[in-house]
């Protein structure tokens, strides 16, 4: 499978100049790829676009040759860097979950979720906590290619180690695609079988 981003230029409405341009991209699930810049250099952004989250941009993004569904389920995923702002802040953490999949329980264990944090609002919960639910809420059997946005920054080394070895071992077993955006060079060396600089790629 391939995720395919053409020509992507973006603007926010708010802002004067381009924050991303000319943005040509190929990623597909034979490499885990990284995606490194420097703080507000527009990774999340891009993100956002290639996951079909923020939809008004100039370019094409094209999985497996066509465009991401507008409404609905979306076969990119992302693991948001602040799962708080993404959340309902009205529903309980069990139909937060459900909204995505029937999540089992013994991927709620490899998550490490307690049982009781189900019945908990998103405010209720750490932000280590929150990050957990947003990595298994995004492992739909549905999603094809994952993209992970500083997804362990809440987390202490230990369990950032645990939760990316588990969401690797996921992402293995169903040959989704893969790609880590991360400050961590040392974390993006490990894990990555390559990397790509935005500064790199990004015409501005
Ligand atoms: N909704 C928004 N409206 C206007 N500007 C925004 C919005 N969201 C982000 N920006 C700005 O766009 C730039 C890029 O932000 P973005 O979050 O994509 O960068 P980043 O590379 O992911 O940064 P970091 O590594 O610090 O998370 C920043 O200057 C930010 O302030």
């Amino acid at each position: 499978m391939k995720l395919k981003a053409e020509n992507i230029s973006f603007k926010y409405p708010s802002a004067k100049e381009y924050l991303l341009k000319d943005i040509n991209l190929e990623l597909d699930n034979t490499k885990i790829m990284g995606l490194i810049g420097d703080s507000g250099s527009g990774k999340s952004t891009l993100c956002k676009i290639l996951s079909g989250y923020v939809q008004k941009y100039e370019g094409n993004v094209l999985f497996d040759g066509k465009e991401l569904p507008k409404k609905g389920f979306k076969p990119v995923q992302l693991i948001y860097q602040h799962p708080e702002k993404v959340m309902n802040p009205k529903w309980k953490m069990d139909k937060v979950l459900s909204e995505s999949w029937d999540v089992d329980d013994e991927t709620l264990s490899e998550f490490g979720i307690q049982k009781t944090w189900l019945t908990r609002f998103p405010q209720e919960l750490s932000g280590g906590e929150l990050q957990r639910f947003s990595v298994v809420r995004s492992l739909n059997p549905e999603t094809k290619f994952l993209i992970a946005d500083e997804m362990t920054t809440m987390l202490d080394a230990i369990t950032q180690v645990q939760i990316l070895d588990s969401v690797l071992k996921i992402v293995k077993k169903r040959q989704m695609g893969f790609l880590l955006v991360s400050h961590d060079m040392d974390l993006v060396d490990t894990i990555c079988d390559d990397k790509i600089y935005l500064k790199d790629i990004n015409g501005i």
